[in-house]
């Protein structure tokens, strides 16, 4: 009878006798056999043995496969059975004949992966009883995951299957890690012992201490604290990827980085550093950036390059007064190894490379950083401060990875020069948020709800950008939705929807319509407010019990959720506390401010000024407080060390101006003498008037034949933010009547759409048009939309670097086109395509006085030159054009230069870096020809040649208007250039 019909007709037997021991050990013996034949494929083998399955369903599984393969594997089959089950064979399954003489002959082995296939049975039956070793071996030289460690090391599994899973692991990793495996059963053999590990210099007690570490650390990154309140919510499902750029001056590298590509090259700055900073404002996620981080690591799923990745907060930090080693830094409040500590740390010093720090909220250390006490010796003590300020700088512990988040504010110069690179976390981008609703609202119904609100609402929608904001609009997604048309529009705003939440979600309030809920909670928002208080006052975010009965704080408060137990991996003091967010506590120190009848009266002045104040005077008083007196040079350092406090306390001054909103005020009538409320919204009101015009004054007069411009400084947008959370167009109107300039440059003012949303509020009653400068901030297209109504009081607007796509430009244009100031737009580095080009085509068609249109850098091709040539045509204005560095090729510049020739405005046209090549310049050479207003060409770096050349020299013979033609960096030889700089001395060459 032939094998295939065996193995059909004694189905039965033949599935009785592999499985009928309950064991899996026969089946996955004759899988072993089939697969080092080559009669099985990898995915075969995945197919039969799906863990969990029942035993008899995979034997199936292989029996069906294996039938359908057919006669051959049928046979082979048969043969591996009688091999793996001689006592079977004869006695139920009658199929000698067909089994002997079957061996398979072997394929020459070239890999070492295919050595390990094809060796499987002896080798799973040699690594039986010494995968522990082999494992140390592979994870020592970075080929296995402590992940991957213990998924082979399963208790669930035998010996032969911790060996079986061990070799596909290995399999997967490729051939290094086979050849390991390989050599290391090889020297197994001939020393007849488990290998020496010296090979490796990793101690054994090594492995477990990384084991310890990864697995505390996967358990302390499992959730997310700001859900601790109300729901646990685990990092995995709620994580959202946030927008990573690098910095603006990082030449030739654009769009949003991964994760991972935080530790790569791009954007290095400076090769000898060791030091990652990852920058981003208070909510941006730079915590859940790390934590995301650290849970990868501890999964085994990313950054396994690093063998031991030690996770630190800077904020944590701040309790330690002793003074301690790097070892102990590392041991006590990391993770602490059982056993043989020395050994371990030779081992991280031995192997810097090998090593990860991350160090969270750099600027929530009490002491800014300084490279003036060096310490290089690791076993040395030091305060915590110096430790962490010579790690950063490299002189201890050289070689180690360290990426440090921080505020950018509070990152000087001194911290600066020691930096291997910067990476800035911007939030979510627009898809980020759509992700985050997404995964926040299990109900998709829901989530489609609030991102249609949001949709509506594009204040708050820009509001989202910012993940703390997120997480809070749909935390309150009910209130949200029940809202209508009164949904939040500031900050304030959102922020009072969550305290409503939270003291509403505890305890239902009896009083619920109206303006009464503060009242029925007002012992909690008190104390809760006077801990947050007193917190932002001495820069102090984790509180102790001590401080929580000075303010009062009860159970009850606690138990509202807007505090969080403070973890840590090895927790210095017993029970400490924290607000679910810095944000939080600064929303709260406002609250007190407001409804507190017991403080200073120079609180509120001392909140706006602070910035100023002591930027200009570091000795004098701030918030109360007394800074020591200290020498000039070491001032600079102290505004770093202040900047977090400056950035808390600005917040809390923002979300003062809020909660003193008109639209709030009726809430604290409600607690407070209406005298004091008002009282303290004049002194708002003051205060910000105050600190605008001494912004205004600052402004330098205008050099002779200039126009007057003022440089905003990040106060000056904070400020505008505050009025913005006024929400009083009265307010708003007067500050702008004090500001006389004709240009507002506001460059890399870390400007998104919130930004965006206040800078309209109050610009839009500016007196005289303006030029706004907006270059290399974050205004993408959700800030262009909100930019639309100041629209008509700019001139020109200039947004390089700023994320923007064809769908705000499509916006920014239907609106600019009815306002009559409008005359420049410059969009160099965006994101634009073809696709934006009809509606400049229609800009240029309708606006008669339009003058200058710049899009440099971006991805326009020749059909976007031809929907541009369409409205060019018929423009009689535009004086200034400008493509540098976009794809419009040969034919794109022949339909300018179509469009062009008969300009009797156009000044300076660049297509530098546009591949126009020789047909371009021969066409490009008739708007020489023709125009009468023409000064400058600019052609360089256009593949173009002496025939392409010779048509613009000619060109240039009929015309004496020219200036210059920049024809630098084509592809003309040395003697043909120097012939034409003769010919032509208006080339540029
Ligand atoms: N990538 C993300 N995915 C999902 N949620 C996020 C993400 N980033 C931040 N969040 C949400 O926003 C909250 C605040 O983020 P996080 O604490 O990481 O900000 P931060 O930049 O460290 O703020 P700060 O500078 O004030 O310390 C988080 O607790 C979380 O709820």
């Amino acid at each position: 009878m032939f094998s295939k019909e065996l193995v059909l007709k004694h189905r039965t037997e033949i599935l009785h006798a592999l499985c009928s021991s309950g064991s899996a050990e026969p089946l996955e013996r004759v899988l072993d056999i089939l697969l080092a034949q080559g009669e099985l494929l990898c995915e075969d083998y995945q197919n039969i043995q799906v863990p969990g399955r029942a035993l008899y369903t995979n034997a199936r599984q292989l029996l069906d496969l294996v039938y359908t393969k057919g006669v051959n594997t049928c046979m082979l089959f048969l043969a591996a059975l009688k091999q793996v089950l001689p006592e079977a064979h004869g006695a139920t399954i009658p199929f000698s004949e067909c089994c002997s003489n079957l061996e398979k002959k072997q394929e020459p082995q070239t890999t070492f992966t295919q050595t390990l296939l094809a060796q499987r049975p002896s080798l799973v039956s040699q690594l039986q009883d010494c995968t522990d070793d082999a494992l140390d071996a592979l994870l020592a030289s970075g080929h296995f995951t402590p992940a991957e460690y213990d998924e082979v090391q399963l208790p669930i599994h035998t010996p032969s299957q911790k060996a079986r899973r061990l070799l596909d692991h290995v399999r997967s990793k490729g051939e290094v890690a086979a050849e390991i495996l390989l050599q290391y059963i090889q020297q197994k053999q001939t020393s007849g012992s488990p290998v020496n590990k010296e090979k490796w210099n990793t101690p054994k007690e090594f492995f477990k201490y990384q084991k310890k570490l990864s697995s505390s650390l996967a358990a302390q990154s499992c959730f997310l604290s700001t859900y601790g309140g109300t729901s646990n919510m685990s990092l995995e499902d709620i994580y959202t990827e946030g927008h990573l750029e690098l910095p603006h001056d990082c030449i030739g590298v654009h769009g949003s980085l991964g994760l991972e590509d935080i530790i790569g090259v791009a954007g290095t700055v400076n090769e000898e550093a060791d030091t990652i900073l990852v920058s981003g404002e208070a909510g941006s996620g730079k915590s859940t950036l790390l934590q995301r981080l650290h849970l990868l690591w501890a999964q085994g799923a990313a950054f396994q390059d690093f063998l031991l990745l030690f996770p630190f907060s800077c904020r944590r930090l701040n309790s330690e007064q002793r003074e301690l080693s790097v070892k102990d830094l590392l041991f006590q409040h990391c993770c602490w190894p059982d056993r043989e500590q020395d050994e371990i740390f030779q081992f991280i010093l031995d192997h810097p490379h090998l090593i990860l720090f991350t160090f969270d909220g750099l600027d929530e250390l009490k002491q800014s950083f300084s490279d003036e006490h060096r310490l290089c010796c690791p076993t040395q003590c030091a305060p915590v401060p110096i430790l962490l300020f010579n790690l950063l700088q490299g002189c201890l512990m050289k070689g180690v990875q360290k990426i440090v988040t921080s505020r950018p504010e509070a990152v000087g110069p001194a911290l600066k020069k020691h930096l291997r690179k910067e990476v800035l976390l911007k939030g979510f981008s627009q898809a980020g948020i759509g992700c985050f609703v997404r995964k926040h609202h299990s109900d998709p119904t829901v989530a489609a709800k609030v991102l249609e609100s949001l949709q509506t609402n594009t204040a708050l929608l820009g509001l989202c950008h910012s993940p703390v904001l997120c997480w809070i609009v749909s935390q309150c997604h009910k209130e949200l939705l029940g809202c209508g048309d009164g949904s939040p529009q500031t900050i304030t705003d959102v922020y009072l929807m969550i305290l409503r939440h939270f003291l509403q979600h505890k305890s239902p309030v009896k009083n619920s319509i109206g303006f009464g809920w503060i009242k029925e909670h007002l012992d909690t928002v008190l104390h809760l407010g006077q801990l947050a208080f007193e917190g932002i006052r001495t820069s102090c975010y984790i509180f102790s019990d001590t401080e929580m009965n000075a303010c009062g704080v009860t159970e009850k408060d606690i138990s509202t959720g807007f505090l969080t137990q403070s973890t840590g991996l090895s927790s210095v003091h017993a029970k400490m506390y924290e607000f679910l967010h810095v944000t939080m506590q600064c929303f709260f120190a406002a609250l007190y401010t407001v409804l507190s009848t017991n403080t200073d009266h120079y609180i509120i002045p001392k909140l706006f000024e602070s910035h100023v104040m002591k930027e200009m005077n570091m000795n004098s008083t701030c918030f109360g407080i007394c800074l020591p007196s200290v020498e000039q040079q070491q001032q600079v350092s102290e505004r770093e060390a202040m900047a977090v406090e400056i950035t808390n306390l600005q917040m809390t001054a923002t979300f003062l101006s809020g909660l003193l909103s008109q639209r709030h005020r009726s809430l604290w009538l409600n607690c407070c003498p209406r005298a004091t409320v008002e009282k303290k919204v004049k002194e708002v009101v003051r205060c910000l008037s105050k600190s605008l015009r001494k912004h205004f004054r600052s402004i330098p007069k205008p050099v002779d034949g200039e126009k007057k411009s003022m440089h905003a400084m990040p106060d000056f947008v904070w400020l505008v933010k505050c009025i913005y959370e006024m929400q009083e167009s009265s307010i708003a109107k007067d500050a702008m009547s004090k500001l006389d300039v004709n240009h507002l440059k506001l460059t890399y003012c870390n400007i998104g759409p919130v930004e965006c949303t206040a800078l309209t509020f109050v610009l839009q009653h500016l007196k005289n048009p303006v030029g706004l400068q907006l270059d290399y901030n974050s205004v993408g297209d959700v800030g262009v939309e909100q930019l639309l109504p100041c629209m008509p009081i700019c001139y020109s607007l200039y947004l390089r670097n700023n994320n923007i796509t064809d769908e705000g430009i499509s916006k920014l244009i239907a609106k600019v086109i009815q306002c009559d100031n409008f005359q420049k737009i410059a969009l160099f580095n965006n994101m634009l395509t073809d696709a934006c080009t009809q509606h400049f085509s229609q800009l240029l068609k309708t606006k008669q006085n339009f003058i200058s249109l710049r899009l440099g850098n971006n991805n326009i091709t020749a059909e976007g030159a031809k929907q541009l040539a369409q409205g060019l045509k018929v423009n009689h204005s535009l004086q200034y054009l400008g493509l540098w560095g976009n794809k419009i090729g040969d034919v794109g510049a022949e339909a300018l230069a179509n469009a062009l020739e008969s300009s009797k405005t156009l000044v300076w046209l660049s297509l530098v870096c546009n591949g126009v090549g020789n047909a371009g310049a021969c066409a490009l050479a008739n708007i020489i020809k023709n125009s009468t207003s023409l000064e400058e060409l600019w052609l360089t770096d256009n593949c173009i040649t002496k025939t392409g050349a010779e048509c613009l020299i000619q060109a240039l013979e009929h015309n004496t208007h020219v200036k210059s033609v920049w024809l630098k960096n084509n592809n003309l030889s040395v003697e043909e250039v120097e012939e034409m700089a003769q010919r032509e001395p208006r080339l540029i060459l």
